[in-house]
């Protein structure tokens, strides 16, 4: 019997983030449209080939994106928001623009990006299109049919990839001022998505991945079956095209009755996390169509159980009864997955190489899989050897700690209180901290200069020694502090110069954690992060940031400076994790090291410590009835890391890429002191839940976007602050920006800071008038 092998979608980036470097380049001027596009190409060839050397049948086209695919699906479908109109609405300045905001005196224009959110539960942003009233629509791009032909002139069987209409609106926010929603704009998108499915048909393509991520979400089916109903009855018009309907990241449940009666002809099922469809789907999903059986998990880094996902193989396969195809694939797109292992042979040991799978070895799990159905023991080896380093991973004393596991199990609930509540706290801070009323702060970060990398990359290499680099932090930091210093912040921060990346950080500090050298993985645009790899139990050998906190502080005799850390959720959201263990268990481990960091900066004389939780909404899961078990579990471990100082330790957090609304009762739970939020880019929608909720607790919600390079004025950031002003009482208000500032470059973040403080100066003025 013949299966097809294939995945749902490839990382963009290159084994060495080629992508990155040719967008950057593009983008400071360095490299042309026509480099960029060139490159692009040479690199998309290549990672076919890859694909294909390692026995996928089939490969994905048009996952590629400059950017983001949601950008792309909105780009080419015309969604083109009005202020982006003044700008050749076609091209790629216009796309980039949308992507990032520009800012061209040269040529009068100053229009911020896109907002930005989390795509579903991962680290992966897509940039949210805008739905106008008498939105119009028009095929504006051919990428996913020029993308189409460039694998078909290589020689591969190429199935293209689209975002799905209804999910593409679904993702979609109304534009300002506009009454319709988007969903009421399907009925003048689809002729958009019968033109480009044409011209696909035309080329030759046969089968068509159309990817509907929302059909993993609680869906009203009454409002949502007749949307589903009416796209997919009129891409069926399309002659000549198959289409596979493709969900990911949790179970279609619910959903899986009607999904299955679209006209499709294929169905994907994650089966990685949505294994609980897999009864109710063989016996729903009509005979006569294919089942893509997403066995191989495109968003962790262990080495799959192939004996087990055979089995499940060989279920779908003996229950369809070769009535129509199976394929083996991937859970989701690899896009979440690190391009290789093989950088990292001679970096890590042979035993936890051993463990992993990234995306070039999970192609070949895939085609073991398919293999092994199709041509029984052609694959012994591999499978025998795959069975092996599984045995290793669940023997190695590598893993467990007694002594941690201990400890977490002996807790009581007093380890997951402060010493009093709020309003008494706040009052022995004020009189300690006696900042002034609208107390401005950064959330840490400063501008990651080529000097600071260059620095950092020489001491990695060796080339400067630890007390010269030690000592070139030092006065990164000094200078830093000087100028917050001078420019009137209040709360000042040492600038994280010594961290690449908040979890990295962290993660090479504590027991448990190993790093990849090149495992990186897209986080949004052209920015990627290499989370860390957590294979064992969590502990904190020495304390981690206690000596560079209080050197900041001893630069800043008057003005508090804020001790740094990550928070467990975000670690543990943003790393690797094992999956031997509850993913709580391992947040709890976490929340035990960093809980003695907080306590040990208190004694070090840090007096405000902030920590950073940006990821605690992207872990929630996708399904509702999921929530309460997640949130109560987040929440537990937040407290674990931060109830351990006295009253007057001033504990923040921070939130920022998303819409904080829904876990509203879970962050005031966490009963910190103050938070900071992200806020500008989402146009107040804070507020909403202000008013809704209530916020007892001090809170400073972002008066600008980080994100982009323009500089906010002094106007904007003074409307939006007048705006928060009716929801929050003036005492409990805090001026920041955003999130962090590493992004960035210091010319702009000087002129933007020096506006934020001029309107946290004028609004006390206004204040002490009033
Ligand atoms: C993504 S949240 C970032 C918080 C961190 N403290 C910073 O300023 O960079
Ligand atoms: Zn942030």
């Amino acid at each position: 019997m013949s299966i097809k092998s294939t995945i749902l979608g490839f990382p963009r980036m290159g084994s060495d983030r080629q992508l990155k470097k040719l967008v950057e380049a593009f983008w400071a001027g360095k490299a042309t449209e026509q480099e960029l596009a060139e490159g692009s190409r040479a690199l998309r060839a290549e990672h076919w080939a890859l694909q294909a050397a390692r026995g996928l049948t089939e490969v994905p086209v048009s996952d590629f994106s400059y950017y983001d695919h949601v950008l792309d699906a909105a780009f080419a479908a015309g969604i083109v928001p009005e202020r982006y109109q003044q700008l050749d609405a076609a091209g790629v300045q216009a796309y980039f623009a949308m992507a990032r905001g520009l800012q061209d005196k040269a040529i009068g224009v100053d229009v911020p990006s896109l907002e930005m959110k989390k795509w579903f539960d991962t680290n992966y942003h897509y940039m949210v299109p805008e739905i106008a009233d008498g939105q119009r629509f028009a095929l504006s791009s051919t990428k996913v049919v020029d993308e189409y032909n460039e694998a078909k002139a290589l020689g591969y069987a190429a199935r293209p990839v689209v975002l799905g209409p209804v999910s593409l609106l679904a993702l979609s926010k109304p534009a300002k001022g506009a009454s319709s929603k988007p969903l009421d704009h399907l009925a003048g998108l689809l002729p958009v998505y019968v033109e480009l499915l044409g011209k696909l048909a035309a080329a030759g393509a046969e089968w068509v991945q159309v990817d509907e991520p929302i059909l993993a979400l609680d869906l009203d089916a009454a409002v949502y079956r007749p949307l589903f109903e009416q796209a997919y009855g009129a891409l069926a018009q399309v002659a000549g095209l198959k289409y596979l309907l493709t969900s990911y990241f949790d179970r279609l449940g619910d959903n899986l009755a009607w999904a299955a009666a679209l006209p499709v002809h294929g169905l994907h099922l994650d089966l990685v996390r949505g294994g609980a469809d897999l009864d109710a789907a063989l016996e729903t999903i009509p005979a006569d169509k294919a089942i893509s059986a997403g066995l191989i998990n495109g968003r962790n880094i262990w080495k799959a159980d192939l004996g087990k996902q055979l089995a499940v193989l060989r279920r779908i396969v003996d229950a369809r009864k070769g009535a129509a195809p199976v394929w083996v694939s991937s859970s989701c797109s690899l896009l979440h997955s690190p391009h290789s292992l093989r950088p990292e042979a001679g970096h890590l040991d042979e035993e936890t190489l051993g463990w992993l799978s990234f995306a070039e070895e999970k192609i070949e799990e895939v085609a073991v899989l398919a293999a092994a159905v199709a041509n029984p023991g052609s694959v012994q080896a591999q499978l025998d050897d795959n069975a092996a380093k599984a045995a290793s991973r669940r023997q190695s004393a590598r893993i467990t700690r007694p002594e941690v596991q201990q400890r977490l199990a002996g807790l009581d609930r007093s380890a997951y209180e402060r010493k009093a509540p709020f309003a008494q706290r706040q009052a022995v801070q004020r009189a300690a901290l006696q900042l002034p009323l609208f107390p401005t702060t950064t959330i840490g970060s400063f501008p990651q200069t080529a000097e600071v990398r260059k620095a950092r990359a020489q001491f990695r290499k060796g080339a400067l020694g630890k007390d010269e680099y030690l000592k070139f932090l030092d006065d990164e930091t000094r200078k830093c502090i000087e100028w917050q210093d001078q420019a009137g912040l209040d709360v000042l921060v040492h600038g994280e110069f010594e961290r690449t990346d908040m979890v990295e950080f962290f993660g090479e500090h504590l027991e448990g954690f190993v790093f990849t050298k090149k495992g990186w993985v897209q986080s949004y645009g052209s920015r990627c992060v290499k989370p860390p790899v957590i294979y064992g139990d969590v502990s904190r050998p020495h304390a981690m940031t206690v000596d560079v906190a209080r050197f900041a502080q001893s630069c800043s005799p008057n003005k508090p400076v804020k001790g740094m850390l990550t928070g467990p959720v975000t670690i543990l959201q943003w790393s690797f994790v094992r999956d031997d263990q509850p993913r709580s268990k391992t947040a709890g481990q976490i929340a035990l090291a960093i809980r003695d960091e907080v306590v040990d900066l208190e004694a070090a004389g840090i007096r405000v410590i902030q920590v950073d939780e940006p990821a605690i909404r992207e872990g929630l899961p996708l399904r509702k009835a999921d929530y309460a078990a997640y949130l109560e579990w987040s929440v537990d471990v937040f407290r674990l890391a931060t109830t351990g100082v006295g009253n007057a330790t001033q504990i923040h957090t921070h939130f920022c890429y998303s819409d904080f609304n829904e876990i509203f009762t879970a962050i005031k739970s966490l009963d910190a002191d103050v938070i900071t939020i992200e806020n500008s880019k989402s146009d107040l929608k804070l507020l909403g839940a202000l008013e809704a909720h209530g916020y007892a607790a001090e809170i400073g919600p972002g008066l600008y976007d980080i994100h982009s390079p323009r500089v906010p004025s002094v106007e904007e950031m003074a409307a939006r602050f007048a705006a928060l002003q009716k929801y929050i009482p003036a005492e409990n208000l805090w001026a920041n920006p955003d999130c962090g500032l590493k992004t960035r470059g210091w010319p702009e973040v000087r002129q933007a800071l020096e506006n934020l403080v001029a309107v946290a100066v004028a609004a006390r003025r206004s204040a002490a008038t009033a």
